[in-house]
């Protein structure tokens, strides 16, 4: 571990944020103000450019923030990091990791700033004992070159795949704190992991209409997508080993329940949290609409194979993410007609 002369873990090296698009640059926009040195490695010229040149912006009604740090192509990186954040979008994954191992040092830390299990492809390329998961409430977009909005106020929990074998946290905990002071830590990330991906299963059946979560979610019509969903989800993390974990802003378990009471107060908590944030839209909905393939699909093999080998039925997710093709080859639109057909497999 590199320390500086005040014994700042890292502080004297830079924190590589490979992936500068809504989260990457939210977190390493922090840590820059924070008086971190980073370097972001993105794709998008455009995007470094307004990087370099002093112009990353996050908004939103959290913060506003504008900083400068150096920026550049996967292919202009030099030299060996101690922690390297990912934030790419899933399927974006092993072409990521394949770049950036070589700059990754012997004992450093990749930490996965993404959704669902990629934790488990990041720890395929790295080893386990150099891969952090993190799973996170965190809504941004990515509006343009230099242009990022922070929606609502993050909840972030941070996790070795294995406790036993994991890299230290600390010194990862102490740049993150950076970006929230409350960050949490989870002796199993993987059922935090699960919890995300019941959420984002919910965010998945949103993009089904017009993308907006909390209408989604307050129309007591659709009711019954959300609890099958939360339900199948929530059956198969039982069966992984690490049963999803109810948080305060959501509790899956609760969702999937048989008591509408408990049902209706995790719908409440995540409207609650929802009010006022400036991400209305769920991001795979963007995605679509934005023409990305939505990782949702990619996040969800690992489920549907778990699922398929435990032999537990997950029809309504199934037919979400069947949905969820056609949406983005352009075969059916986000679209009452669309929620419909889902609604129809939730009965
Ligand atoms: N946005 C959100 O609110 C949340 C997102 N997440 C998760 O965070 C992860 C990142 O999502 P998000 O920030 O929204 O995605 P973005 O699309 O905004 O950012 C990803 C960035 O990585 C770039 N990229 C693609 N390939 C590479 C590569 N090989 N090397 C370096 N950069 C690359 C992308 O460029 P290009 O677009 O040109 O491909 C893009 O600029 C996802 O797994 C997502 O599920 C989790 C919680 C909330
Ligand atoms: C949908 C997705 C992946 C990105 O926008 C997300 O995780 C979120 O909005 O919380």
């Amino acid at each position: 571990m590199t320390e500086n002369e005040h014994g700042r873990p890292w502080a004297g090296a830079p924190v590589l944020v490979w992936g500068a698009g809504a989260i990457g640059a939210t977190l390493g926009a922090h840590f820059v103000r924070a008086g971190r040195q980073v370097l972001f490695v993105d794709v998008n010229d455009a995007h470094l450019a307004a990087i370099r040149a002093g112009q990353l912006k996050i908004g939103g009604p959290v913060v506003q923030i504008q900083i400068g740090a150096p920026a550049v192509r996967p292919e202009a990186v030099d030299g060996i990091f101690p922690l390297i954040l990912l934030a790419v979008r899933l399927p974006q994954t092993d072409a990521a990791m394949t770049e950036l191992l070589p700059h990754l040092a012997p004992d450093g830390t990749v930490v996965s700033c993404q959704n669902g299990l990629g934790a488990l492809d990041v720890a395929r390329h790295a080893g386990i004992g150099r891969t952090i998961a993190a799973s996170f409430f965190l809504p941004a977009d990515f509006n343009g070159p230099g242009d990022v909005t922070y929606g609502a106020r993050a909840s972030l929990t941070l996790g070795a795949l294995d406790p036993e074998r994991g890299p230290p946290l600390d010194p990862v905990l102490a740049v993150f704190r950076d970006f929230d002071p409350d960050i949490h830590v989870s002796d199993d990330i993987l059922g935090v992991v699960w919890t995300k991906m019941a959420y984002g299963a919910l965010l998945g059946a949103a993009a089904m209409d017009d993308g907006l979560t909390a209408k989604f979610l307050s129309d007591p019509r659709l009711r019954p997508i959300a609890v099958a969903i939360a339900r199948e989800v929530t059956d198969v993390a039982r069966a992984s080993g690490h049963p999803a974990q109810d948080a305060p802003w959501f509790a899956p378990n609760d969702l999937g329940s048989d008591d509408p009471l408990r049902q209706q107060a995790c719908v409440d908590a995540v409207l609650a949290r929802l009010k006022g944030s400036a991400k209305q839209h769920s991001g795979y909905y963007t995605q679509i609409i934005q023409g990305h393939a939505p990782e949702l699909p990619v996040q969800f093999e690992p489920m549907l194979a778990l699922a398929q080998r435990q032999g537990i039925s997950v029809p309504v997710t199934r037919t979400m993410l069947a949905l969820m093709d056609d949406l983005s080859a352009g075969r059916l639109s986000p679209e009452p007609a669309t929620m419909e057909r889902l609604l129809s497999a939730a009965r």
